[in-house]
């Protein structure tokens, strides 16, 4: 792995394995195995793989909702403690937001756009009253919204205008890095698109870096300029996506591409087991 001042994260190698199953059927899944990746600041990064193959747990891991059995995470120069304290899991927070497949799950249905966008600008940036306010108000408009949603509830909106307020709320902690995790794998796919335009002008805009964690190749065009291939925990292929898409070299890879003739279908390949496998 390459290491220079420029990246702003820095993973080597990383692992990790989840016990799964009772009595004898116990055994060890090896989510993460040796996982070492580089992402240059305001680059995006795609994440590929088929379900199960470690994507997910390198995000969760990535943001702090998962602890690493080993390996070092550095982000924005900073390395990762495994067991952080407080202050620096929001410091960490600041620095790198997640958006998750369902704002469904990542909303409080009871409270309302503003509200929800409102608690993270105080908990980061203790603003409140007129200025969040104002706040709010530009953070909808970035993400091509009206003023009147402010006022509405999650359940009011859209799949799509849901993902919009999920994405206003990740940006108003004013982070470096988001981590998308199939960000728009639930939405039909011409909303898909409208979406896929808006990350890519905020990126642009706010000089964001984005890991961006896809089944869907079709997607990983639209995004990324480079991409990393995962399967059963490890990484089988890296490289920029035309390379990679185009002249795959890893017969995963190829299996992975040839899987997918059209955009949004979701693979069913048949790979074997979702991770590596060992008897505990
Ligand atoms: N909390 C957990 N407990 C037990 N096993 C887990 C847990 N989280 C993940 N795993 C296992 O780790 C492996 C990797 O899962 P992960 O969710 O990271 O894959 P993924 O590529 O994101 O797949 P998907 O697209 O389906 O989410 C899978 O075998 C999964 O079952």
């Amino acid at each position: 792995m390459s290491t220079t001042a420029e990246n702003v994260i820095e993973i080597s190698g990383l692992r990790k394995q989840f016990a799964v199953g009772r009595g004898k059927r116990r055994r060890t899944v090896h989510a993460l195995d040796d996982v070492s990746l580089a992402v240059a600041d305001g680059s995006c990064l795609a994440v590929v793989g088929e379900s199960g193959s470690g994507k997910t747990t390198l995000a969760r891991i990535l943001v702090g909702l998962e602890s690493a059995d080993g390996g070092e995470v550095v982000l924005a120069g900073r390395p990762v403690a495994r067991r952080p304290r407080r202050a620096e899991r929001r410091a960490r927070a600041r620095d790198i937001q997640m958006v998750f497949q369902d704002p469904n799950g990542s909303l409080n249905r009871r409270r309302t756009v503003e509200a929800a966008i409102k608690e993270v600008l105080a908990a980061h940036h203790r603003v409140t009253g007129d200025e969040a306010r104002r706040r709010v108000g530009e953070l909808l408009d970035q993400v091509g919204l009206r003023p009147a949603h402010a006022r509405a509830l999650p359940g009011e909106l859209s799949g799509g205008q849901q993902q919009r307020v999920a994405i206003a709320r990740a940006l108003a902690a004013e982070p470096r890095v988001l981590v998308l995790d199939e960000a728009v794998a639930a939405l039909d796919v011409s909303v898909q698109a409208q979406v896929l335009n808006l990350l890519a002008e905020i990126r642009q805009a706010r000089r964001l870096t984005y890991l961006f964690i896809t089944h869907d190749l079709s997607v990983v065009r639209q995004v990324s300029e480079e991409v990393v291939v995962m399967r059963q925990g490890r990484i089988v292929e890296r490289g920029s996506t035309d390379e990679v898409l185009d002249r795959p070299r890893h017969a995963y890879t190829m299996l992975l591409r040839d899987s997918a003739p059209r955009p949004g279908w979701r693979p069913r390949l048949s790979t074997g087991a979702d991770a590596r496998e060992v008897e505990a």
